[in-house]
């Protein structure tokens, strides 16, 4: 496990009071086998995630942050190490663990908004239809979609779609959310009005979030903790304890060029390495 180098463990004034550790990810290897290769995504990649957390996974395209937020959600196996939720094993996708992509048609386009979320509900939660629209009609609701509750994902913004994905998956009440880029296909002020959001659901919900974004200032935004992983593939560089909403500009600033610096760094040492050891046949 990487340190924290600006002061390992320390809650930031404001954030959410973090627990014990949800998340194990233990030496953690992923591989993709392609025709007459493998390809190594991530390289012994550990972290904790603590209940309370907003971690983020952060590095430059092609690092294997994708893989890693696949793998905890079930959906890859890694060739090496283990990923533990409260302990237990992560063998497959379950509603414990609900994902946010960036893909903007995430939502079923036959059904409208509060049918997605009930039909998630039903299927992945199990809920009989009354306790379904109740809970879904709550969540809809609190992430400002009520008037579009009955609108068909074609006729909704980009920023509404990704609301309806996340009140999708909150509806589950995951263990931990995944969010995979969530807002990088919006446009730079409603990424930063879903951005706020996000901050204000994962307090007034106590939400654990684990999420991937190749944007330093939006680790910034969104972290409590930021590990930081090097170029194709992906090991751990660092872990730093996020900023809080209110501390100095400066302060925020001279944390934003430590990591600028490390991610380039890796950048720089990947292109040097190029074809090295990611790949083994
Ligand atoms: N299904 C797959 N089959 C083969 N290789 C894959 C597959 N998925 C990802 N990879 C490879 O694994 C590596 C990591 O990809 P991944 O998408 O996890 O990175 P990322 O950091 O999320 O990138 P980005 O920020 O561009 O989305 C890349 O070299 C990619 O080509």
């Amino acid at each position: 496990m990487a340190t924290a180098p600006n002061g390992p463990g320390a809650p930031l004034p404001g954030a959410p009071l973090l627990g014990a550790a949800l998340l194990s990810v233990d030496r953690v290897s992923l591989q993709y086998r392609v025709p007459g290769r493998l390809v190594t995504a991530v390289h012994d990649v550990s972290f904790d995630v603590l209940t309370g957390d907003r971690f983020v996974l952060l590095g430059p395209s092609g690092c294997g942050k994708s893989s890693l937020l696949k793998a905890i959600a079930g959906f890859v196996r890694p060739s090496a190490g283990a990923i533990r939720l409260k302990g237990e094993a992560v063998r497959e996708p379950g509603p414990d663990r609900m994902m946010v992509f960036q893909d903007l048609d995430q939502l079923l386009p036959w059904q409208t908004v509060a049918g997605n979320v009930v039909s998630a509900l039903r299927r992945a939660g199990g809920l009989a239809r009354g306790p379904a629209e109740a809970r879904a009609a709550e969540m809809i609701e609190r992430v400002g979609l009520a008037k579009f509750a009955d609108a068909y994902p074609h006729t909704l913004s980009g920023g509404m779609k990704q609301r309806a994905a996340l009140a999708r998956a909150l509806a589950l009440r995951p263990a931990m959310l995944l969010m995979d880029e969530p807002f990088a296909a919006l446009d730079a002020l409603t990424r930063a009005t879903m951005q706020r959001e996000l901050l204000g659901l994962s307090l007034d919900m106590a939400l654990t979030v684990l999420f991937v974004t190749h944007s330093v200032e939006e680790a910034l935004l969104i972290g409590t903790r930021i590990l930081v992983l090097s170029a194709h593939p992906g090991r751990v560089r660092a872990e730093f304890a996020g900023v809080a909403p209110d501390a100095p500009p400066a302060a925020k600033e001279r944390l934003k060029q430590r990591i600028e610096a490390l991610v380039m760094a890796s950048d720089h040492l990947a292109s040097n390495h190029m074809g090295e050891p990611s790949h083994a046949g």
